[in-house]
């Protein structure tokens, strides 16, 4: 039997397998954040294929905190209803359905002012962020815990906050970001009051399954390193957090050395570091690859981005290499 096709048992759901779409904005929102048809095929064709569960791209918890105005959105009641739709298309293929919460931070390119930890650009390219009073901080940890009210109405299973790739949450974890004077900023717990904060903001009104997304390296001299998210990650044990989706990079401007599997060791030092599951993801392509970070305890869910938009059924043809029995959808049958 193989891992890969095991169910997991992720809090109070059940996947039915190991394979979880990661969060891939698609730009494709209307101006206001609403779901246009685009989303209902790409979303629901993954479920058909299997994916036993399917984390939503970057949703805006607020306007300006939009990676770009075509992102989705969940700031107002009004997305709840095209989110619901969505979620009831997915699972009506046996998914499992996730959110991932966002804001953009200093690299938000939404019209407007734009907010971050300190005032100090990405690069050339984008705009220069307001340095968040603290006033502004409680207002985006509140608009983090509605979104996860909002989220809780449409459906979802799981709720994924995104704390990676150098977005709002990972600009407050990480010393080359923050320069912040005040209890926001300095010392490793200081840089992470704002992720304890919303994480607790969402546990008060969500009690599923709540994932983290990091990013555990900024490849900078002045960043963040594996050790510090072993730190972070054993205190969202703490607060409930019950699994880490491990990334890097993102943060600044860096030169990556990107090959096959090159995340896993991050996801399989948090894991065992801080006795927390955690999910793969990066350059995770093919079956044998799957089942060698399972089988090796490496880590706990295998996430995949971009092979999923080369190929839905990747599951399907995943089982089929390892094996398994997994049927498709009862209409493709015929083709299997
Ligand atoms: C088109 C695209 C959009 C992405 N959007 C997001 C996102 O919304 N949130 C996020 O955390 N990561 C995002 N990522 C990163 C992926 O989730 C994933 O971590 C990365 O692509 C590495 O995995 P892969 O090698 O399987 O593609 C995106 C990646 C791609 C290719």
């Amino acid at each position: 039997m193989s891992k890969l096709f095991e169910p997991y048992t992720l809090q109070s759901i059940t996947l039915k397998n190991r394979v979880v779409m990661a969060p891939m904005c698609m730009y494709s929102a209307q101006d206001d954040g609403m779901v246009t048809p685009f989303h209902f095929v790409h979303y629901a064709t993954r479920a058909a294929g299997q994916v036993g569960l399917i984390i939503l791209e970057a949703t805006g918890v607020v306007p300006e905190g939009r990676i770009s105005n075509k992102d989705l959105g969940i700031w107002d009641d009004a997305h709840i209803e095209g989110l619901s739709q969505l979620v009831e298309g997915m699972k009506a293929y046996g998914a499992k359905t996730g959110i991932q919460l966002a804001h953009a931070g200093r690299k938000a390119t939404v019209d407007g002012e734009i907010f971050a930890p300190s005032a100090i650009a990405f690069s050339s390219d984008y705009k220069t962020p307001t340095e968040m009073t603290e006033e502004d901080i409680h207002y985006v940890i509140e608009a983090f815990k509605q979104a996860a009210i909002r989220a809780a109405k449409a459906g979802f299973d799981v709720l994924e906050i995104h704390g990676a790739h150098g977005y709002l949450i990972s600009e407050f974890l990480s010393p080359a970001t923050n320069k912040r004077q005040d209890q926001y900023g300095g010392s490793q717990e200081n840089r992470y009051r704002i992720l304890r904060q919303v994480i607790d903001a969402v546990r008060s009104v969500w009690d599923g399954p709540l994932l983290v997304r990091v990013s555990a390296e900024d490849y900078a001299e002045d960043g963040t390193t594996m050790d510090d998210f072993i730190v972070f990650s054993r205190w969202m044990k703490s607060q409930g957090v019950d699994l880490v989706d491990v990334s890097t990079g993102g943060v600044v401007p860096a030169a990556i050395n990107v090959f096959p599997g090159y995340q896993v060791p991050h996801a399989e030092a948090i894991k065992h570091g801080a006795d927390l599951p955690t999910g793969a993801v990066g350059l995770i392509t093919t079956a044998i690859q799957a089942e060698e970070i399972l089988q090796n305890n490496r880590a706990d869910l295998i996430f995949l981005a971009r092979v999923l938009l080369r190929d839905p059924y990747w599951a399907l043809h995943a089982a089929k290499e390892l094996g398994e029995d997994v049927q498709p959808p009862v209409q493709y049958v015929r083709g299997w």
